[in-house]
């Protein structure tokens, strides 16, 4: 375990292994939330399922921790089809995608982590793979070289990314599905971390969990991180049941504020406020100023204080709101 990691970072990090492997909803019924994607996705499976096709192409996107591997799993599931599990930067070649793509059943679900990483020669395969289900390869060398079209089976592509914007439009035109996951609401997360509970054997009160979902930043993966933490507390501080005070206490312990910030969101709203007076700050001179990758701020830090209504983003850069001096007990001499 890295003791350095933040404990609510939104990214995947080394004590989430086996948690989310056994967490994992398999069903479109048991994922919480997203009750719009949920139920369009519905619509589209059972269609193409009575017409016996393969599902259209679907690219999933949102910041980490939200539930996008879960929901590609289920979607093969669903479909009663096989899914192969690869990403963008893994992909090095286009003979590595061609490989992959050639080996794939009838219906199969073939999901593409980051699919943004992707290079412009692999995406070149993926078009005619996900618009004619062919693939188009050069045989030979120089002057002999030809090109031979093959026939695909009919897949579906599930791409997956944190940046929608890094998609290219040809990439993104293809997709006939496209869902952007949001951040969850307390009451979801509560949810979540009761059917968590429930499979871990933790006894957990209402209470317990919606202290827990509260301090989660519309984020699953954290959610189910905290309950872990917060069981450990039960078993040595009280009887083993996570109840409110429970959570309180181990939260407090583990350095987590009752709405789910810790320092390094208090250091870079703070950083914000005394170096920049409160912004506009470019996310390139904020990153060098705290010392921070930008991508990291923008993806992992920046959507929950957006949702918190703790910053703003202007073309000029991002300020920081009075809810946020408040929060901080910064007082706010602006207007
Ligand atoms: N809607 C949900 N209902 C219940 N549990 C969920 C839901 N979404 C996510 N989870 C839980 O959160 C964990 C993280 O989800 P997942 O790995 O699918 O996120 P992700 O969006 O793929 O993240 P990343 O962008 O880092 O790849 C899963 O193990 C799962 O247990
Ligand atoms: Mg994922």
């Amino acid at each position: 375990m890295d003791f350095n990691e933040r404990i609510v970072t939104s990214d995947f990090i080394d004590e989430d292994v086996d948690l989310e492997t056994s967490l994992r909803p398999k069903h479109l019924e048991e994922y919480v939330g997203q009750d719009k994607i949920k139920e369009n996705l519905s619509v589209y499976i059972q269609a193409a399922k009575s017409r016996n096709e393969a599902l259209d192409h679907v690219l999933l996107y949102g910041p980490p921790g939200l539930g996008k591997t879960t929901l590609s799993n289920i979607i093969a599931n669903e479909m009663g089809v096989n899914i192969r599990i690869t990403s963008g930067p893994a992909i090095e070649k286009p003979g590595d995608l061609a490989g992959i793509l050639t080996n794939l059943a009838e219906h199969d679900v073939l999901f593409i982590d980051e699919i943004h990483r992707l290079s412009a020669s692999v995406e070149e395969i993926l078009y005619p793979a996900m618009e004619d289900f062919s693939l188009d390869i050069i045989i030979g060398k120089g002057p002999s070289a030809r090109s031979i079209r093959l026939d695909l089976p009919k897949f579906t592509l599930i791409g997956a990314t944190t940046k929608a914007g890094r998609i290219t439009s040809p990439l993104r035109d293809r997709f006939g599905v496209l869902a952007r996951l949001e951040l969850y609401t307390n009451e979801q997360l509560k949810e979540i971390v009761e059917r968590s509970a429930k499979i871990l054997g933790v006894e957990i009160d209402t209470d317990g969990a919606f202290e827990i979902a509260s301090r989660s930043r519309g984020t699953p993966r954290i959610a189910n991180r905290l309950l872990k933490r917060v069981r450990d507390f039960g078993q040595v501080y009280g009887d083993g049941v996570v109840t409110k005070k429970i959570a309180q206490l181990a939260l407090e312990k583990i350095e987590v504020d009752k709405i789910g910030l810790d320092s390094t969101d208090a250091n870079m709203i703070k950083s914000m406020i005394k170096n920049f007076g409160g912004g506009p700050v470019g996310l390139d001179t904020l990153a060098a100023t705290i010392g921070e990758d930008a991508n990291t701020i923008e993806d992992v830090y920046e959507p929950y204080l957006l949702q918190l209504g703790f910053i703003n983003r202007t073309p000029r850069g991002r300020v920081v709101t009075k809810s946020a001096y408040d929060h901080f007990g910064i007082p706010f001499d602006k207007e």
